[in-house]
């Protein structure tokens, strides 16, 4: 569905110079700078994946989403999406991709969604019968029969994000882009949304997903990729993810006797919730529990105990930290 090939975009910036002197001499001057903001991405996705396309600010998300979307030429490499060239058969491509981006609308603001998404049926010239169908499923699937009647700007974000979603899939978009989908949201709205994703997954519409919102990861992605400087970091599934950085365990103690800050291989403090109470990781291919428990019981005399999976959140972390690419690539 989506093949990219040594897919690279530079943008050349004007050096300003730190010091004020720098940039005095800067203004006058002018030096370019050249910022590779994504460098030699190759990877494919398959009809009817939902992939998780994930990095820390600046890693070089928008601009690859921006050259997948055709907004953008890219300085070298190439980009078949749908059996089409993005940037150059702009026209064709837009009629069969879809986009919802989080922090900006694509309803218009004095008018009610209804209106705006008839408007969207004669730019995408959807036929009467398949835009009353597809408009009925998905009013209902999201439930926003009378919301998609009154003006935009008296919904609440909520009910706002479903609009914004039917208008993305009106026109029954084969490969859908979302940008932070569920940003700001509550529980219950993200739960609404990211259900509604995963029923026109299951339907066969191909997802790519940008959110620093890892709930959505974990909720929606079978596959996460993650890029930093512009470079492909992790390509896998969520569950591979996981193992693929040791199998670590967080665990939370209330203990007799406070612990003291120790040192010891495959294990570090994370917390110090109160005086008796301390949230610990574990790396249990290197300390097992058992172990660390017996010791740990010994020692400090346990009173309650919470073993969880570490959250992806700190996974992520690794990930999005420096070196992370030498750790990942040392553990495969
Ligand atoms: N138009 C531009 N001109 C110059 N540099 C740019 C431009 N757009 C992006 N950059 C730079 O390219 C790099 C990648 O930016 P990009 O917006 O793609 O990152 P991102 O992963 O989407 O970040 P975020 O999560 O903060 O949105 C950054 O260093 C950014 O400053």
């Amino acid at each position: 569905m989506i093949e990219v090939r040594n897919l690279t975009k530079t943008y050349m910036t004007h050096e300003r110079g730190h010091t004020l002197r720098e940039v005095a001499k800067n203004l006058i001057r002018r030096p370019m700078k050249e910022i590779r903001a994504v460098n030699d991405l190759s990877f494919t996705v398959e009809q009817g994946e939902m992939l998780a396309f994930l990095g820390p600010n600046g890693a070089g998300k928008s601009t690859t989403l921006k050259m997948l979307t055709g907004v953008l030429h890219p300085t070298s490499g190439e980009v078949r999406a749908l059996g089409l060239i993005p940037w150059k058969q702009r026209r064709e491509y837009v009629g069969r991709i879809g986009a919802v981006f989080g922090q900006k609308s694509q309803l218009l603001w004095d008018i009610p969604p209804a209106d705006a998404f008839y408007m969207n049926k004669a730019i995408y010239g959807v036929p009467d019968r398949d835009y009353r169908a597809t408009l009925d499923e998905l009013v209902t699937l999201l439930d926003v029969g009378d919301v998609i009647r009154k003006p935009t700007r008296q919904l609440s974000l909520g009910e706002r994000m479903k609009c914004e979603f039917i208008m993305a899939m009106l026109h029954r978009p084969e490969l859908v882009f979302l940008d932070e989908p569920t940003i700001g949201l509550d529980m219950i709205a993200k739960e609404n949304i990211r259900g509604f994703i995963r029923s026109m997954n299951r339907q066969g519409v191909t997802f790519i997903l940008t959110t620093h919102d890892l709930g959505d990861v974990e909720m929606l992605a079978e596959r996460v990729m993650v890029i930093n400087h512009g470079e492909i970091v992790v390509d896998d599934s969520l569950g591979g993810l996981r193992s693929r950085l040791g199998d670590k365990k967080s665990v939370r103690l209330t203990t007799e006797s406070a612990v003291p800050d120790i040192r010891q291989q495959g294990l570090s403090i994370i917390e110090r919730i109160g005086p008796l109470e301390i949230e610990i990781e574990i790396d249990i291919s290197l300390l097992p529990l058992k172990r660390f428990i017996r010791e740990f019981n010994e020692a400090y005399g346990i009173i309650d105990m919470a073993i969880e999976s570490l959250p992806i959140e700190a996974i992520m972390k690794e990930l999005y930290s420096e070196g992370a690419k030498s750790e990942i690539a040392a553990s495969r």
